[in-house]
């Protein structure tokens, strides 16, 4: 049975979930040719290379025929020496057209992959963040590069090979010139070629596939362990044997997939070689027995012997073409499934800008949310390896529930709640790295979704509790807010950061290298990073996820004082875990069970006697709650989860 799947369309067997079956899909081929559309100029004239080509290779039997019949058989030596120069003269032309024609297929292969390539990166640039975090990025990674180097080699063997079908032509009408009975036997000998060439393309199909799969598969296990954080985890909780036991295992998927591609791959090769030996003993026992009878001279045998070993050679060589082919249209195929995949966030025509420097309100207006399932952002391919089985047709739970929230120009709003409670999604949703499912968040009393992309960069930043670093320098890092900072805006964002000091301590400065993703440095000295960073950005609203781990006591303050800089005239939401954040804050959200349970000033709420008071005197007033508290804020009974650093590498993110 036959489901759609709606991503743009996507068709995919419902009754076979495994992509490695998954056959290509219907309209690939059309949607192959549309790339090659621009290039017909240059398709044309390589199949006119092509089509010369053949005439020599056919042009060379027939010389050799009038060498024997006219030349030796007569006893004219100068006919010899000229039919054998322009035998030669046809060879060396050949080597050059061969030459022109691998010039031509390089320029449309390369051109084709290059629009492929830049396409395909710019669509999974605009994919919501919900793909990223279903999606095993060594897997994408794999299917951007892998997949279309493998088809860019592959188009190349399949536009030379293609030069094989004119070729064949040539010589079947030529073989009927000669003799109508040899041509016919070497005709009719062309199913026997068939046969086996069509059963080991099917196989190669499915194991090419498979291949791809697999190998994507296993990069994209050893690019998640392979990092800092992944092998700081394998060392610290993995088990090595059952590890390795793993990689061995799909090492050994890998290999076992890729000795039946092989033995496929040559068994159509195999059997059409053995075929065109048996068939030229044959055709040369007919041809023998006609020379003999005097039915035609010994030239013409000669003539029908040499386009025999053409008109089997490019046959065979048909074998391999097919796997080639199959290699492309597949990868062309799993790009096509990216390329698919909606981009569930887009810019809307004649989106607005925001006026800059002029803080924003923000406000929630009964908005309810839910995470994207799998069907609506993923694709089972680039899934399957982290052993995620896709629930189909999964209904993911409401996270939030009818919220409605005003967060005035210019003020800071402390978010606290339970782990789990929605207060990070919330955040999501004003940086629009998701929209809601239903209801309205406005920032300046324009809807998110009427803001053009480059207003929300601009007016949104983010400081996230685990600080991201490219494996850069310094300078660098902090470049990519703005890149047109000059170094003293570069120091002074570093010394409104607080971070300054230490930069000039390192013997190269804003030159050092943060190592990958800024593991060479401490945790509060890349929030300090992070804090230099959104200085430079200088957005209007900033969305803060306070750092949970322990500072000590001078990083601490540190990083408060950054803060304060960072915060000063602009609107913010922060999700608190500090009690001088909450008391400072203009307004404090109690988010619990995705809604708001309580909101007010400190004061106001303790007065309550409500959840916030329950929660301040469990965590925030304890002895040792100086202002630093690590973790969410929340009732004792609560389960509180897991830090949250881990919570993200189990969530992905
Ligand atoms: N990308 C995601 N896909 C699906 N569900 C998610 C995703 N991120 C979070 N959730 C779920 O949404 C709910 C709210 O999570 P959220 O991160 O907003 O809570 P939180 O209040 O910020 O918790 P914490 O204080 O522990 O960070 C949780 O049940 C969580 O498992």
């Amino acid at each position: 049975m036959d489901v759609v799947m709606r991503f743009g369309g996507v068709k995919k067997s419902d009754d076979d979930p495994d992509p490695w079956k998954t056959k290509i899909r219907q309209g690939t081929l059309r949607r192959v040719f549309a790339y090659f559309r621009p290039h017909l100029g240059k398709v044309a004239l390589f199949f006119l290379v092509a089509a010369l080509e053949s005439l020599v290779v056919v042009a060379t039997p027939l010389l050799l025929m009038k060498l024997v019949d006219d030349g030796i058989l007569k006893n004219d030596a100068g006919f010899v020496a000229l039919m054998a120069s322009l035998s030669a003269a046809c060879a060396v032309a050949g080597a050059l057209l061969q030459l022109l024609s691998a010039y031509i297929t390089g320029r449309i292969g390369m051109s084709v992959t290059y629009d492929l390539r830049v396409q395909a990166l710019d669509h999974v640039r605009r994919l919501p963040i919900a793909f990223f975090t279903r999606t095993q990025t060594g897997v994408l990674v794999g299917r951007l590069h892998t997949d279309l180097v493998m088809a860019q080699q592959a188009f190349y063997s399949l536009l030379i090979g293609a030069t094989s079908v004119i070729t064949v032509v040539l010589v079947v009408v030529e073989l009927f010139y000669l003799s109508w009975l040899v041509a016919l036997v070497s005709v009719l000998l062309i199913p026997l070629f068939l046969v086996p060439w069509i059963y080991a393309g099917r196989l190669i199909q499915r194991y090419t596939r498979q291949l791809m799969e697999e190998n994507g598969g296993l990069g994209g296990v050893l690019q998640e362990r392979f990092n800092v954080q992944g092998a700081m985890l394998s060392k610290l909780f993995g088990r090595p044997e059952e590890e390795m036991a793993e990689y061995a295992d799909r090492a050994g998927r890998i290999r076992r997939t890729g000795v039946r591609l092989s033995v496929y791959a040559r068994l159509g090769f195999v059997v059409m070689s053995l075929m065109a030996s048996l068939a030229t003993a044959l055709i040369y026992g007919i041809g023998g027995g006609l020379v003999l009878d005097g039915l035609f001279q010994l030239g013409t045998l000669v003539a029908i012997a040499t386009l025999l070993g053409r008109l089997f050679g490019p046959i065979t060589q048909l074998s391999g073409i097919q796997e080639t082919a199959t290699t492309v249209v597949v990868s062309f195929d799993r790009i096509f499934e990216l390329l698919d995949l909606k981009p569930l966030i887009e810019e809307r025509p004649g989106a607005v800008g925001l006026p800059k420097d002029v803080a924003p309100d923000i406000e929630f207006e009964d908005v309810s949310f839910r995470y994207p399932g799998a069907d609506e952002v993923s694709l089972p391919s680039l899934e399957q390896n982290v052993r995620v089985r896709r629930e189909r047709g999964e209904v993911t739970p409401d996270v939030l529930r009818g919220v409605s929230l005003h967060v005035a120009a210019g003020t800071m709003t402390a978010l606290v709640g339970p782990s789990g409670a929605g207060k990070s999604t919330l955040t999501h949703l004003v940086s629009r790295l998701y929209d809601p499912t239903s209801g309205i968040v406005r920032v300046g009393g324009h809807d998110l979704r009427n803001l053009s992309f480059e207003a929300l960069r601009q007016t949104v930043g983010v400081v996230s509790q685990d600080t991201y670093l490219f494996h850069d320098t310094i300078r660098e890092n902090l470049l990519y807010a703005r890149p047109t900072a000059t170094e003293d805006e570069l120091i002074e964002a570093c010394k409104g950061a607080q971070i300054w000091d230490l930069i000039e301590s390192l013997s190269r400065g804003l030159d050092t290298v943060t190592g990958d993703h800024g593991y060479r440095l401490s945790g509060g000295e890349k929030q300090r990073l992070a804090i230099a960073r959104l200085l430079l950005k200088a957005p209007s609203i900033v969305v803060l996820d306070e750092a949970t781990a322990h500072l000590d006591s001078e990083s601490e303050a540190a990083v408060q004082r950054a803060l304060k800089t960072a915060l000063r005239d602009r609107t913010s939401v922060v999700i608190a875990h500090r009690l001088s954040t909450i008391r400072e804050a203009d307004q404090i959200l109690v988010i619990d069970g995705g809604g708001v349970r309580e909101r007010g000033t400190h004061e106001e709420l303790l007065a309550e006697g409500g959840l916030y008071a329950e929660l301040y005197h469990t965590q925030f007033a304890k002895p040792g709650g100086n202002g630093a508290e690590p973790g969410s804020v929340g009732a004792e009974p609560r389960d509180y989860g897991p830090a949250p650093a881990v919570h993200q590498v189990v969530r992905g993110g």
